[in-house]
C-alpha cells in the first residue's frame, strides 16, 4: 500500500479528570502529505502522545476532524476503527516489550499480526523474512525478544507495526534509552521502510537528532502545532484560527502584553516592539 496522507483540523483533545479538566490539545491544524516522514517533538506534556493516539484512534477528539487517506475517522464506529489501525495504520507503542509476545519468534509475532489483516482484507501479505529484511533484522525469524540487541529489539516491534503492509505508521518514543549505533539502526529501518513502501511515518520523540533527520519536524507546543523544521531552517506556523506562536526564546524577552506593530512590506514580515503594555 502506498502512503496515507493525514489532515487534523482544529484539534481538540479534552482529558476528564477528577482533579479538572486538562486541554491536551488546543486546536491542532497539521497536514501531512502521502509519503512524508514526520517527528512531532516538543515539551513534556505539550500533546504530542494525545496526538498521536487520536490519529492512531485509540481515542476520539473532544472536536475537530481528523482524515486518514480517505477515511473521516468521526465518522467511522468503533470496531471499524480497531480494523483500520490492525490493516491500514500501524502503531509502534513506547517501549519494544509493549509490541511484542516476548517469548515467541519474530516469525510468529509478525505471523500474529498478519493473520487478522489476512482475514479482514483478504489480501496477500508481505514474506515475513522480507518484512525482518526491511527492518534490517535479515534472517533473524527465529530469533525471540530477549535474544536480540536493545536496537534490535526496536527494530523488531517496527517489524510487526508493519507486518500488514500499513499506509500510516505511528511510532513513539522509538530512541529512547538506545545509544546511538541503536538509534542510528532504528532510523535507517524507518527510513528503509519509507523508502520501499512510501509509506507515511510519524514519530513522536523527545531527540532533536530523530527530528533533523526526518523529513519535517513538527513542535507541539501548548497543545498546538508552534514550529515546523524543513531542512535545517524553522518556521512558525499560522493556525487554523489566525495565531502564530513566536519561539520561546523570542517570547522569553517580551512579556505577556508587549505591543508590536507588523509592518508588511514587499511580501516581508516584520514585528516591531513598541508603544504601552496592554493589560493581559
Ligand atoms: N489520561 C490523562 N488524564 C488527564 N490528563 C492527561 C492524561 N494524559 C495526558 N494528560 C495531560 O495532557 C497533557 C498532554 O499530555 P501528553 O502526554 O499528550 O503530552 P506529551 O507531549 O506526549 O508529553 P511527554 O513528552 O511527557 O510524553 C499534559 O498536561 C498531561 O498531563
Amino acid at each position: 500500500m502506498n502512503g496515507l496522507a493525514v489532515a487534523c483540523r482544529r484539534v481538540v483533545h479534552i482529558y476528564r479528570a477528577e482533579a479538572g479538566d486538562v486541554v491536551a490539545l488546543a486546536g491542532v491544524d497539521l497536514s501531512i502529505a502521502p509519503g512524508e516522514t514526520i517527528a512531532l517533538v516538543g515539551p513534556s506534556g505539550s500533546g504530542k502522545s494525545t496526538l498521536i493516539a487520536l490519529l492512531a484512534g485509540l481515542m476520539r477528539p473532544s472536536a475537530g476532524r481528523i482524515n486518514i487517506g480517505t477515511y473521516d475517522m468521526g465518522k467511522l464506529s468503533d470496531g471499524e476503527i480497531s480494523r483500520l489501525r490492525g490493516t491500514e495504520i500501524g502503531v509502534v507503542l513506547q517501549g519494544a516489550a509493549r509490541n511484542l509476545l516476548p517469548y515467541a519468534s519474530l516469525h510468529r509475532n509478525i505471523w500474529l499480526a498478519q493473520r487478522r489483516a489476512a482475514h479482514t482484507r483478504g489480501i496477500t501479505l508481505d514474506d515475513p523474512d522480507r518484512i525482518l529484511d526491511l527492518v534490517g533484522l535479515p534472517g533473524q525469524g527465529r530469533q525471540r525478544l530477549a535474544d536480540l540487541t536493545p536496537g534490535g529489539r526496536q527494530r523488531a516491534a517496527l517489524a510487526v507495526g508493519i507486518a500488514t503492509g500499513p499506509g500510516l505508521l505511528l511510532v513513539d518514543e522509538p530512541t529512547s534509552r538506545l545509544d546511538t549505533a541503536g538509534r542510528d539502526e532504528v532510523l535507517a529501518a524507518m527510513e528503509t521502510v519509507n523508502a520501499e513502501r512510501q509509506t507515511t511515518i510519524v514519530v513522536v520523540t523527545h531527540d532533536n537528532e530523530v527530528g533533523a533527520r526526518l523529513g519535517r519536524a513538527v513542535t507541539i507546543r501548548d497543545g498546538r502545532v508552534g514550529a515546523e523544521g524543513r531542512d535545517g531552517q524553522d518556521f512558525a506556523v499560522v493556525a487554523g484560527d489566525g495565531t502564530v506562536q513566536l519561539p520561546p526564546e523570542v517570547l522569553g524577552s517580551y512579556p505577556p502584553g508587549t505591543l508590536f506593530t507588523v509592518q508588511h512590506i514587499d511580501g516581508e514580515v516584520t514585528l516591531v516592539p513598541g508603544g504601552t503594555e496592554s493589560v493581559v
